[in-house]
């Protein structure tokens, strides 16, 4: 079962009225590995990510996790999985109406897996690995910088030690120390707490830094898999463009409709 990928797309498809969002996605993604996904404005990322994660029914195609059809999933069976997912989201998605340690540990709490006394406990613990004080967890979030509302924002998506990780622009409006501070837990996450992430970035440095494996997705489609530790060097050329930032290349900018 080793080689089973933890997740694996096949075939997967998605339409918005007559917009072709995902023209066919195939993905293995490795257990215990770090995935980046690439891809231009609009190209489909997004999308990919809220299939898996069950927020969006493709059209077509499969979504196994673990070996395991996710479509032939029961209710309890999709609720057990999602427990095991851990996300963050572009924006932090905090909610305003709780502090900081509630958020952190909103899951825990609302499994009842963790008593209040507890989850203050557990919530100064977590928002330390991710630099903050014990001290930030009795403020609202709307009281934090946008650095530190990603921050309690990944803090929230660790806190219950998931299986799978997804990041959604992780370093997005972070300074550079502290873009390295996340890319640096994100490492963690998958070497210390053995989960499986997967990340959709434009930082390229974050990508080399945190990838195992990198994807592109272009128009719908996988275009290219490879290392995530030479992007911009891989040979291919649309990646490579992508990578290094050029006007110039296969990838021609379009007029969004
Ligand atoms: N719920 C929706 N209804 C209609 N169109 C949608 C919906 N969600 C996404 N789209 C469209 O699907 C396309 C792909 O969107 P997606 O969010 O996956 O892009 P992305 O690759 O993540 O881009 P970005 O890097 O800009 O975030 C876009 O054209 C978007 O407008």
């Amino acid at each position: 079962m080793s080689d089973t990928p933890k997740i694996r797309l096949r075939g997967l498809t998605k339409a918005f009225g007559s917009k072709v969002v995902l023209d066919g996605v195939d993905l293995d993604i490795r257990a215990r590995h770090s995935m980046v996904i690439l891809g231009g404005s609009g190209s489909g990322k997004s999308v990919t990510l809220k299939c898996i994660l069950g927020l969006i029914t493709p059209d077509a195609g499969t979504i196994e996790i673990d070996g395991q059809d996710v479509a032939r999933m029961s209710r309890r069976e999709r609720e057990a999985l999602n427990d095991r997912i851990g996300m963050l989201f572009q924006n932090g998605a905090l909610f305003d109406s709780l502090p900081v340690w509630e958020n952190v540990c909103f899951k825990l709490l609302a499994q009842r897996r963790i008593s209040r006394r507890a989850a203050r406990d557990k919530a100064a613990e977590v928002l330390a690995q991710v630099g903050l004080a014990a001290s930030v967890g009795d403020l609202s979030p709307a009281e934090l910088s946008g650095g530190m509302q990603k921050r309690v924002g990944l803090a929230r998506a660790i806190a219950a030690e998931p299986d799978i990780i997804f990041f959604d622009e992780p370093t997005t409006g972070l300074d550079p120390i502290m873009g390295a501070v996340i890319d640096g837990l994100i490492v963690d996450c998958v070497e210390k707490l053995g989960a499986t992430a997967v990340s959709i970035t434009h930082d390229m440095a974050s990508a080399r830094r945190i990838g195992d494996d990198a994807a592109m997705i272009h128009k719908g489609r996988i275009v290219w898999r490879g290392g995530a530790a030479n992007l911009g060097e891989t040979g291919n050329a649309m990646v490579d463009q992508f990578a290094r930032g050029e006007r110039e290349g296969p990838i021609q900018m379009e007029l969004r409709k």
